[in-house]
Parts: C-alpha cells; structure tokens; sequence
C-alpha cells in the first residue's frame, strides 16, 4: 500500500476555514521560500467560500500572514461561459474571494479563460495549458507543470475539478488542460486540469463539509469502488500530498483514520 491521505476533521466549518488558513500558508511560505512566487489553482462549488473566510480573518501573528502579491491563481477547472455569468468559476471566486482582499495584503495575478474561444472547448483548453505554460516556462523544462497548491472540491458523485467518473478524459496522459463537453452536472461544456497535473502537484486540499458529503466521502475513503472515482485516483497518485479539510458531519460514517489537528 501506498502512502496515504491525510484526512482531518473539524468541529464546523469556521474551525475547517481555521485550519484551512493555516496549511494554505505554510504552503505560500514554503514556495516563497522555493521561488518567491505561490502558483496555486482554485476550483468552483463550495471550496471558494470556506477559503475566503479562512484567508480574510484577521491575522494571528508574524507567521501568519497572507501575502497575495506573489500569488498566480490559475483556475483547476472552469465552465466556458461568459466571465459574469451565475456559472462562472471566476465570477464565484471573485465575488468570495478577490473582491474583498483588503489593499494592504496585496493584489494576485489571477488567470480566467480567454474568452475569444468559448466556442471551440478544444482551443480553450489549448489556450489554457498555453497560459500555465507561460507561467510556469521560466523553469528549466517543463514537462508538467508543479503547482504549489491545489484547491478541490469534491462533487457527490466523486467528480474533481471536471474530472467526472467513468468519462475517457480521466485516461488523459498529455495535456495538462482537457475539455469536457457533456458534464453530468451543468453546465455541460468546461475545461480541466487532468489527472497527472492534479497528482503532481506539491500539495492537494479536498475542502468537503456537510452532511450531503457524507456517502462519497464514505465511499472513497472505505471502499474499492472509491479508489476507481477521480477523487480516488487523486488520492491514489499524490498519496500522503493530499490532505482533506472536513467537518464530522461529512465524516460522520467515515471508517478511514481521521486527524483533528494539523
Ligand atoms: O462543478 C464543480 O463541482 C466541483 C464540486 O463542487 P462542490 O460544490 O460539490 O464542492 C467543484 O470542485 C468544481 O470546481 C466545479 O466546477
């Protein structure tokens, strides 16, 4: 067996944004550390808001300090739809989160979709690995990118991202970006970081709170079957660099060890 995911558990959610805080800065301070610069990517759903409640609460000291000015936030899955618009991972994560950063923690380079190709998924995934590209090019060859950080969710059905169960893009070995045109869940057409990004990354954060989370946690965590769902397969590829952020109702029948502090 492998090394394993840490999976924690929290009281509720504000102790979930605590935590939460907490391991997303020692994962900022470790990569300013490495390249003075934190490339992180962010997903959509409930993840965006238990984040901004974490990083915009008061600082608790030196240590803890969020400086967004060196942070590149690219989007781990996104729907091809209009930047305004209600399904809009950008427009979540800018009404949550970039638009109340107070001034003095600094301003994050953040990289939406190129709206030109909305309607070529294909060119708009495309054009997406071409701006993490950019980004990540100043280092000596990128063969995958290596985020800092991954933020993700975790759908009901055990889809990451827009990584859904049983769907041919779970098989993607070569593009870091893939598009999916018929998700389960609306709206159907979006694009995604694939699998071997996901698993690459220096370090994953599953934020999953709730009692509506209960049975796929239950399922991923405890039983064969779990292990074949993206999430799974995330768990599976990056090990012990995965690190779960729950609270006990999602965890109420989760039979998988669990850790109450960081
Ligand atoms: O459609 C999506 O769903 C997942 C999970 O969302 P949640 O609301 O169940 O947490 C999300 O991570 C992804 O970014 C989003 O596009």
């Amino acid at each position: 067996m492998g090394a394993q995911p840490i999976l924690y558990s929290f009281d509720d959610v504000d102790a979930v944004s605590k935590a939460l805080r907490k391991y997303v800065i020692e994962a900022q301070n470790a990569a300013f550390q490495r390249h003075d610069r934190f490339q992180i990517s962010v997903s959509g759903g409930s993840l965006p808001k238990t984040l901004a409640q974490g990083l915009l609460a008061d600082s608790l000291g030196s240590g803890d300090k969020v400086d967004f000015s060196k942070w590149e936030i690219f989007f781990a899955d996104e729907r091809a739809v209009p930047l305004d618009h209600e399904d809009s991972n950008y427009k979540l994560l800018k009404e949550e989160l970039l638009d109340k950063i107070p001034k003095e923690l600094g301003t994050p380079t953040v990289h939406p979709i190129n709206l030109r190709y909305l309607d070529d998924l294909q060119e708009l995934a495309d054009q997406y690995q071409a701006e993490i590209l950019q980004s990540f090019a100043a280092k000596d060859s990128v063969k995958i990118p290596v985020f800092d950080l991954h933020l993700l969710g975790a759908g009901p059905d055990g889809h990451t991202c827009s990584l859904f169960p049983g769907h041919d893009l779970l098989r993607e070995t070569n593009a870091w970006v893939g598009y999916e045109a018929n998700s389960p869940k609306p709206p159907p057409r979006r694009i995604t970081l694939t699998l071997p990004v996901l698993t690459h990354g220096l370090k994953l954060a599953y934020v999953t709170t709730g009692d509506g989370k209960g049975e796929i946690l239950h399922k991923i965590f405890d039983t064969e079957e779990g292990k074949t769902l993206p999430c799974g397969l995330v768990n599976e590829g990056a090990g012990d660099r995965v690190a779960w952020f729950t609270d006990t109702k999602a965890v109420k029948g989760v039979q998988f060890p669990k850790k109450s502090s960081l």
